[in-house]
């Protein structure tokens, strides 16, 4: 596997390819990780995945600064699923200058859920996007249903810059009691990690009540939220929506569960996909 720190030298490694296929990320690298990178490989004709920690895309008093930083391992875990090339810049190399010119996704899409609760997070990770992107020139580029609303904001910026890149979501891989692997993970307690199955949990529970008829919304929502607040947690939100625009839903349209919530210190995601 090459090792790109700069972008001449990624363009350089890159010259003699026309379709790489790019998996961007934070590092810190799991089973979720090297499932987009598997999936990569037949895509293209080079495999290229990124570790950048993105500081446009974390508030002041979030973990930029203690995010987990595992560069060896990361190494490793990507050469044992075949990648080609990793593109990993220091802050300086990927932002020589302060970087003012921003992407500034679709308030509609961007400014609810994870918008909402982490202001300016989705302008740093369009910015951070695009900027990989024009270095990478990826033909196909993969990223987690884990991030969700992350996903629809990306295809959304990329249709309406008309960018020639496909963007391909894949499924979100769980441990074994159904936790989305991530990660923040990392950051749990010994008890943490076995009460963080019920994020999961109180999700299958929002599905479960509407394939068994219930219309009523909001009280799903609510009980989905009194449910982990119940234990403990502190739940930003537990919402059902529209999986077309993550829109309010009105009955019969495909929806998705998505929730966020803390335990702890530890800020966890998840969503599901229902079909009812
Ligand atoms: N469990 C998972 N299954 C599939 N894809 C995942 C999973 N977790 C993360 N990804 C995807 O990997 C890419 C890089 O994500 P990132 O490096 O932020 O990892 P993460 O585990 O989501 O980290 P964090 O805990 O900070 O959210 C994103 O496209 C993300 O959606
Ligand atoms: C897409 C991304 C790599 C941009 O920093 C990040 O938000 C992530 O890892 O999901
Ligand atoms: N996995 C999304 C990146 C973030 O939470 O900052």
């Amino acid at each position: 596997m090459l090792i790109a720190r700069t972008v001449p030298e990624l363009r350089e490694f890159l010259g003699r390819y026309r379709r790489p296929a790019f998996v961007p990320t934070m590092g810190n690298l799991h089973e979720g990780h090297l499932a987009l990178v598997q999936q990569a490989r037949p895509l293209g004709d080079v495999t290229v995945a990124s570790i950048f920690v993105n500081r446009l895309q974390f508030l002041p008093h979030e973990d930029f600064d203690t995010y987990p930083r595992t560069w060896d391992s990361d190494c490793e875990k990507l050469r044992s699923v075949g990648c080609d090339l990793l593109f990993a810049p220091d802050e300086h190399a990927l932002y020589p200058e302060p970087q003012t010119c921003k992407v500034h996704p679709d308030p509609a899409l961007a400014n609810i859920l994870e918008g909402h609760f982490r202001p300016a997070f989705f302008v740093g990770v369009c910015t951070v996007v695009m900027k990989l992107f024009a270095c990478v020139q990826p033909r196909f580029a993969l990223f987690g249903k884990k991030d969700y609303q992350q996903l629809m904001v990306i295809r959304h910026m990329v249709r309406q810059f008309a960018l020639p890149i496909e963007i391909i979501g894949s499924e979100t891989r769980r441990a074994e009691d159904g936790l989305a692997l991530s990660s923040r993970n990392g950051y749990l307690s010994e008890a943490e990690r076995a009460e963080a199955v019920q994020l999961s949990k109180a999700l299958r529970a929002m599905a479960d009540a509407l394939r068994s008829g219930e219309r009523d919304f909001a009280a799903i929502e609510a009980r989905a939220m009194r449910s982990l607040d119940a234990r403990g947690w502190k739940p930003d939100y537990m919402l059902l929506r529209r999986r077309a625009d993550l829109q309010p839903p009105a009955p019969g349209q495909p929806l998705v569960a998505l929730g966020a919530a803390r335990l702890g210190m530890t800020r966890l995601i998840d969503n599901l996909e229902i079909d009812a």
